[in-house]
C-alpha cells in the first residue's frame, strides 16, 4: 500500500459540499481508502487575488494507485464536480493537487510530486501538518512543520469536517 497526501480547495458556490463530495468521491474509489481528513479552513487566494477565499482541506489517503492513476481520478473528480479551466489560478468549484506519495520523487510532463509550490503554501501546509506532523519533504528530508510555520497569514480554521458519514477512520 502506498500512502499520499492531496490538497482539496473551492472557491465558488457552496464550498463545503464540494469538499465534501470530492472526498466522497475518492472514497468511492476501489483502490483508495481515505484515512484523515484535516479541519477546513478558510483562505485568502494565493496568486490570483481577485476572487474569493477558498476553503481547504488535506487529506491522507491509503493506495493501491500509481501516481498517475491517482491524478487520472482526481481529474476525474474535478470534471464531475464541475471543474472548468478559465483563469489560471482562478476560481474554482474543487481542485484536488497531489502533495506527496510516500516519499517518492515523480517528475512527468503532466504529473511533479511533491507538489512544486507546496512549501510556499499556507493553504496545502497548514491542514498537511494538522493532520501529521512528522511528515518531510523528500526532496530535502526538511520538516513541513518548519515551513508552516512561517505561512499562518491569511489561513483560519473554519470549522472541523464531518461531512462523510460512510468511512472509517483508522
Ligand atoms: N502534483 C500534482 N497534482 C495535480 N496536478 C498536477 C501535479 N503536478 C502536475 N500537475 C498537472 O497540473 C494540472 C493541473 O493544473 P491546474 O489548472 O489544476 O493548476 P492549478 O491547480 O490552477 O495550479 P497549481 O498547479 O499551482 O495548483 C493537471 O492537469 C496535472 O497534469
Ligand atoms: N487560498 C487558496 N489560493 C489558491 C488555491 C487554493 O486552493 N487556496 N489554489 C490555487 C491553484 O491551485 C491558487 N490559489
Amino acid at each position: 500500500m502506498n500512502r499520499a497526501y492531496i490538497s482539496l480547495g473551492s472557491n465558488i458556490g457552496d464550498r463545503l459540499h464540494y469538499l465534501q463530495q470530492a472526498v466522497r468521491l475518492l472514497q468511492n474509489v476501489k483502490g483508495i481508502k481515505v484515512c484523515q481528513v484535516s479541519s477546513v479552513y478558510e483562505t485568502d487566494p494565493v496568486g490570483y487575488v481577485d476572487q474569493d477565499a477558498f476553503l481547504n482541506i488535506v487529506v491522507e489517503l491509503e493506495t493501491s494507485l500509481t501516481p498517475h492513476e491517482l491524478l487520472k481520478k482526481c481529474n476525474e473528480i474535478e470534471a464531475e464536480l464541475g471543474r472548468t479551466r478559465d483563469i489560471h489560478w482562478g476560481p474554482r468549484t474543487v481542485d484536488l493537487d497531489i502533495l506527496l506519495y510516500n516519499e517518492e520523487n515523480v517528475k512527468s510532463e503532466n504529473l511533479i510530486i511533491p507538489h512544486p509550490r507546496m512549501t510556499e503554501r499556507g493553504f496545502v501546509l497548514i491542514p498537511l501538518v494538522e493532520i501529521n506532523a512528522n511528515v518531510r519533504d523528500p526532496r530535502t528530508n526538511s520538516s513541513f512543520m518548519e515551513f508552516a510555520d512561517a505561512q499562518k497569514e491569511g489561513v483560519r480554521v473554519w470549522r472541523t469536517f464531518d461531512g462523510v458519514d460512510a468511512f472509517v477512520l483508522i
